[in-house]
């Protein structure tokens, strides 16, 4: 086969990148989701948040008493109280308009196409069925998502990814999925149709970035569900209120009783909660991060322990042969052949490495029998009537050799994985004669570089890495010396990948693990984050609960900083809004008995000028506080890396302090101006 994967990729006018916006708020932004915010007065939508369904309630209440009541304070009331519904959809349709445009320059990707069938019938790409095989050529879309189970090519993802360098796919290895709506530059490649149409990787995308497949996660619920209790708290206390009042002469009119309620109902948090969560979401994918699932968003905050594979999430992944080395009077010939022949029908990028040093393809010999490579097995060979040849990690070849190394092996394979190269040793057994090893294969393997910079940051997060591997001890910790992760474990299966995590999270932890490979699948859907990068199999794709698009490990500082600051967020803001609301017990309880309790005077510390524009004013306030913590709530609060308890302590000094005090300056501010009206 020839490659051209050396030339300059083709320019294909697609989809201009997607990583485009900056983290501020856009105020045509807060316009054009003015509809949409409108739209979210149903009853229907609002139930689902009980704090601003009180509030819409409310609405409707003081609406009903301006038409038979009217007066300017009552109608002032009214409208500010819409308003604060209104602020409050707004806050959410906002957070979801940022993915809108992404929507559409996703869907564009979504053109009809052509596949051809490797039969050579050609159906349109929505005819097609997971299993379907198909042949893609340099210039044409890829028709559907898949893996490539023969050949190599160049692709252009810009369209999803936005980056504009093209990636090699390729069958076999751990670089096998390909995107629907994504172009092939070069060559030629069979792919194995994984998804139906409609439910592709694109089809997801959307879906997510549009917030159309977001839930509500547990942590949510559980807010909601206390900020629910706080609101029925306060409407019991207000109404229990009246029959005080009543008694002592200051009985309240009703539209009064409904601005108290919704001033000390937790409203801020209220209105922007579900905003923080999309936002969330929204800054994993400006990252190039696709998160499936909100829990796992949540879940990175707290993750202590980062698993990672080695071969192409750590190293770069091509590990190539680069040497034949002949052991006990084998002749270099000889090995070469053997390695060769053993490698033929190899489609892993490690079995073509092997044909190529070998000095290229040759036709097999009639009868062969290939054995193909697993990951449990960890070797693959060939069977040619009596003669059987085998490759694989040293020690599952010496155990199907059945005795131990020649000192000569073993020590080609300590030096070969004492320098991080990964030694694959090559044995022959004829007949019923006892099996004996031919030789070693080097084949080196490259550690990405910057790895050892981020690995210290994730040190300083408080998160332990530790690298698992199908690979030999030995080269494991060479590997992992020079990447500098914290801790190893070596000749892993996928099963034991999989147990490794089952006991972190069995004393509590929360674990991420990071892969690419089928044999990782297992593990990314056991670990709480299951990051797979998207270069990898449609396995491991499946299996995680986020996809890297820019395939990165060390993407998941970014994950666990986005995850720690929606945390944090939503804690601050949680605070803000408590605190906000015992401020505003101070402007309004004060103004309700003044005439009653002429004593109660001394608490207006606010010297507010009237009780009626104390109340309209902490309703202003307090619709008005909404749209002002919209930019922070979408953009999140800054995180640094910090202990835990220094954190809270800033956060309560600064929202909680903050929330106590802003309302009073706010609400004195309101009123200096309401002042004139009443
Ligand atoms: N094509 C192959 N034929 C024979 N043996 C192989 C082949 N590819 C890899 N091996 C051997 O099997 C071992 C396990 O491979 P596997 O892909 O499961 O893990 P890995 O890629 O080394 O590590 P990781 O889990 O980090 O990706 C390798 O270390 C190597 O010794
Ligand atoms: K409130
Ligand atoms: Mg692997």
């Amino acid at each position: 086969m020839t490659t051209t994967l050396d030339q300059p990729p083709v320019q294909t006018p697609g989809p201009e990148p997607r990583r485009v916006q900056s983290g501020l708020l856009d105020p045509k932004l807060l316009l054009t989701s003015l509809p949409g915010a409108v739209k979210k007065l149903d009853p229907r939508v609002m139930v689902r948040t009980p704090v601003m369904f009180v509030v819409e309630v409310g609405s409707v209440v003081s609406t009903v008493f301006a038409i038979v009541d009217p007066s300017v304070f009552s109608i002032v009331v009214a409208v500010w109280l819409w308003l604060t519904v209104v602020f409050a959809n707004l806050a959410e349709a906002v957070a979801e308009g940022r993915g809108k445009a992404q929507a559409e320059t996703l869907r564009r990707t979504k053109t009809e196409t052509v596949a051809r069938r490797v039969t050579g019938e050609e159906v349109p790409a929505t005819a097609l069925v997971p299993g379907d095989l198909v042949v893609v050529e340099a210039g044409q879309l890829i028709p559907g998502d898949g893996d490539v189970v023969e050949g190599v090519a160049s692709v252009d993802e810009s369209a999803i990814t936005g980056e504009s360098a093209p990636v090699i796919r390729e069958s076999g290895g751990d670089r096998s999925a390909v995107t629907g709506g994504t172009r092939v530059l070069s060559d030629r490649i069979v792919v194995k149709i994984t998804a139906k149409a409609g439910e592709s990787f694109i089809d997801r995308m959307i879906a997510l970035v549009e917030g159309a497949s977001r839930q509500k996660t547990p942590n949510e619920i559980a807010l909601n569900i206390l900020l629910a209790s706080l609101t029925i708290v306060f409407l019991l206390a207000v109404a229990t209120l009246q029959p005080f009042a009543a008694f002592a002469g200051a009985s309240q009119p009703l539209i009064v009783l409904v601005a108290l309620v919704v001033c000390l109902i937790p409203t801020t948090i209220g209105a922007l909660l579900s905003a923080i969560g999309i936002a969330g979401m929204d800054r994993l994918v400006q990252r190039n991060v696709l998160a499936m699932s909100g829990r796992a968003v949540e879940a990175a905050g707290d993750v202590t322990t980062l698993l990672l594979d080695k071969t192409g999430t750590i190293t770069l992944g091509n590990r190539e042969a680069t040497e034949f080395l002949a052991v006990g009077g084998v002749s270099p010939a000889e090995i070469t052949g053997a390695a060769q022949l053993s490698s033929l029908a190899d489609e892993t990028p490690e079995g073509r490495s092997i044909v190529a040093l070998a000095g290229g393809h040759v036709e097999p010999p009639a009868g062969v029998v290939f054995v193909p490579f697993t990951a449990e097995t960890r070797m693959s060979g060939v069977d040619l009537g009596d003669r059987q040849i085998r490759k694989g990690a040293a020690s599952a070849v010496l155990k199907w050799i059945g005795g131990s190394p020649s000192a000569e092996v073993g020590s080609i394979v300590d030096t070969i994985s004492a320098s991080g190269g990964t030694p694959l040793v090559v044995a022959e057994k004829v007949g019923d004669g006892p099996a004996r090893a031919l030789g070693v294969i080097r084949l080196k393997d490259v550690v990405k570089s910057g790895m050892r910079e981020r690995f210290d940051e994730l040190r300083r997060m408080g998160i332990r890495t530790v690298m698992i591997t199908g690979d030999n001890p030995l080269t494991a910790k060479a590997i992992a010396d020079e990447a500098g992760v914290d801790d190893f474990l070596a000749e892993a299966t996928p099963e034991d990948k999989m147990r490794l995590i089952r006991a972190e999270q069995e004393g509590g932890k929360l674990v991420a693990m990071t892969g690419d490979g089928t044999n990782d699948a297992p593990a990314l859907a056991a670990a709480d984050v299951g990051v797979a990068m998207n270069s990898g199999t449609s396995a491991a794709k499946e299996a995680g609960n986020m996809v890297d698009l820019d395939s990165d490990p060390t993407k998941l500082i970014e994950i666990v900083e986005i995850g720690k600051q929606l945390l944090i967020t939503r804690g601050a803001l949680t605070t803000f809004s408590i605190a906000n609301d015992v401020a505003k017990y101070f402007a309004i309880i004060p103004a309700m008995f003044v005439t009653a309790y002429p004593s109660l005077d001394t608490l207006n510390i606010m010297r507010l000028h009237s009780p009626q524009s104390a109340i309209v004013s902490a309703v202003i306030f307090n619709a008005l506080v909404i749209v002002a913590l919209i930019p922070l709530a979408l953009r999140g609060v800054r995180y640094t890396p910090s202990s835990a308890s220094a954190m809270l302590r800033r956060n309560l000094l600064v929202y909680g302090l903050g929330g106590l005090i802003v309302p009073f300056v706010g609400i004195k501010l309101i009123d200096l101006v309401v002042q004139f009206v009443f």
